[in-house]
């Protein structure tokens, strides 16, 4: 059991303060101090090793130097489903709603056996925390057993998580439905499982509220578990105006609504604790409703590119002022890492700019929509998502002079273009270490 309690660590430190591109900090010589409770307890300039080491009381050769490599805030997923790591990579040749009959319900209802999900979601877990991941907010699927176990996996595995037990009770197949009544008492009863689990504040894994989308629940389901969400002040997560298809249907399934964030917002499933995912289609005036009520909006390029969804407008939703984060809703999405989702959503960006004056995110923005974005969209910005003291240490040591890695740095190349490297072109080869909390979670410490 390795952790960084109590340890004082000096590197290159790259994190932002916000979304904004000047918020974007790469500091030479930073030195981070993590206190006996894996918190962050300091940030300084590592020139100034010897009076910070007598204003903060440690002793200068307790420093651990990481040479020239990163220290940088935990990727935070804000939206992928447990379930479907399996078929990762798989199933790119249809659209939403018939990928979702054709290959996902039937892989999702093979979860009602606990062995499949012991397995299968031992990997799901581990993979993403060995890519970065120290914050993921999952959708399990609709069988009580199943999703309880996967809160047991990512809490021996030490992930921060939001875990949602999915409801369906209506346009779903025979064999993967739920009826109202048993969803709304499985949720109930996953709710209080997970919430007995520790104490608020300590504990790693939140439940959260989880329609799986509006055809898939009826107003009575919605309706019940709008109020459980308020009842017991749990986050909630659905998806939203994902794909033309879909959001027809819906359209056509609740004409008493004026539009799909009206479906939600009337059932009580909009609020500042909402994770809604993707939202290509939604009209300004259904962002100025996510604006309003606090929503935010996971946004997932590599699935919407997979999928043949559509291309979300990212610097359209941040101009509005809503909250965004970045999912790589595997397996939508065909990676199940989050620097993929960081590219896509570059490449998201540019299909807006052909043509026209540059206003694309780039990668340092990017990058800020995978840490302190994500943290803002699951209401977690005072615990995770950068290096400000008093948040948790999620973080991740990366060396992008790893022998035999991705990419190649010349003599030549400062700081910010190796890391601009690692951005586009690192994968886990370069993550040496992951830690949540303080405590390490995967890769190997030499700290
Ligand atoms: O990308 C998606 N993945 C899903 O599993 C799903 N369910 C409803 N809508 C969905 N979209």
């Amino acid at each position: 059991d390795f952790s960084v309690y109590n340890a004082i660590m000096k590197g290159t430190l790259v994190h932002c303060l916000s979304l904004h591109k000047d918020d974007f900090q790469l500091w030479n010589d930073a030195i981070v101090g993590v206190s006996e409770k894996g918190t962050i307890s300091f940030v300084g300039n590592g020139c100034d090793v010897k009076t910070l080491s007598e204003v903060y009381g440690f002793s200068v050769d307790q420093v651990t130097n990481l040479g020239r490599k990163f220290l940088i805030p935990g990727l935070i997923d804000t939206h992928l489903h447990a379930p479907q790591y399996a078929f990762t990579g798989t199933g790119t040749d249809l659209p939403l709603l018939e990928w979702l009959n054709r290959y996902t319900f039937p892989i999702e209802s093979k979860y009602a056996d606990l062995q499949i999900a012991e397995h299968a979601y031992t990997k799901a877990v581990k993979r993403v925390l060995s890519l970065g991941t120290t914050t993921g907010c999952y959708y399990a699927t609709i069988h009580l057993p199943a999703t309880k176990l996967l809160v047991q996996i990512i809490n021996q595995l030490g992930q921060r998580a939001y875990v949602g037990k999915v409801n369906m009770d209506r346009n779903s197949p025979e064999t993967y439905v739920e009826s109202t009544e048993n969803s709304l008492k499985d949720t109930e009863e996953f709710i209080q499982y997970c919430l007995a689990s520790g104490e608020e504040g300590k504990r790693l894994v939140t439940p959260i509220i989880t329609p799986r989308f509006v055809p898939s629940c009826t107003t009575e389901l919605m309706t019940g578990l709008g109020r459980l969400a308020a009842q017991y002040n749990v986050p909630i997560q659905s998806h939203i105006s994902e794909n033309c298809d879909e959001v027809k249907w819906v359209k056509d399934l609740h004409p008493e609504c004026e539009s799909y964030t009206d479906v939600y917002e009337k059932h009580n499933l909009l609020n500042e604790k909402s994770v809604m995912a993707h939202g290509v289609y939604l009209k300004d005036e259904e962002l100025q409703k996510f604006a309003d009520a606090g929503a935010g909006i996971s946004h997932c390029p590599t699935s919407n590119f997979q999928l043949a969804s559509g291309v979300f407008n990212v610097r359209n939703a941040l101009d509005k002022g809503v909250k965004v984060g970045l999912g790589t809703d595997v397996a939508g999405g065909y990676s199940s890492s989050m620097w993929e989702s960081i590219r896509q959503a570059m490449n998201a960006s540019n299909t807006f700019r052909f043509g026209r004056e540059f206003n694309s995110v780039g990668y340092r923005e990017a990058f800020a929509l995978a840490t302190v974005g994500g943290a803002e969209v699951l209401g977690l910005g005072e615990r995770v998502g950068n290096f400000w003291p008093g948040k948790e240490f999620d973080a991740l040591i990366v060396d992008p002079f790893v022998e035999g890695g991705p990419f190649d740095v010349f003599e030549w190349e400062n700081e910010e273009q190796i890391f601009e490297k690692m951005v586009m072109m690192g994968d886990d080869r370069n993550i040496e270490s992951v830690f949540v909390g303080g405590k390490l979670v995967a890769g190997t410490s030499k700290v």
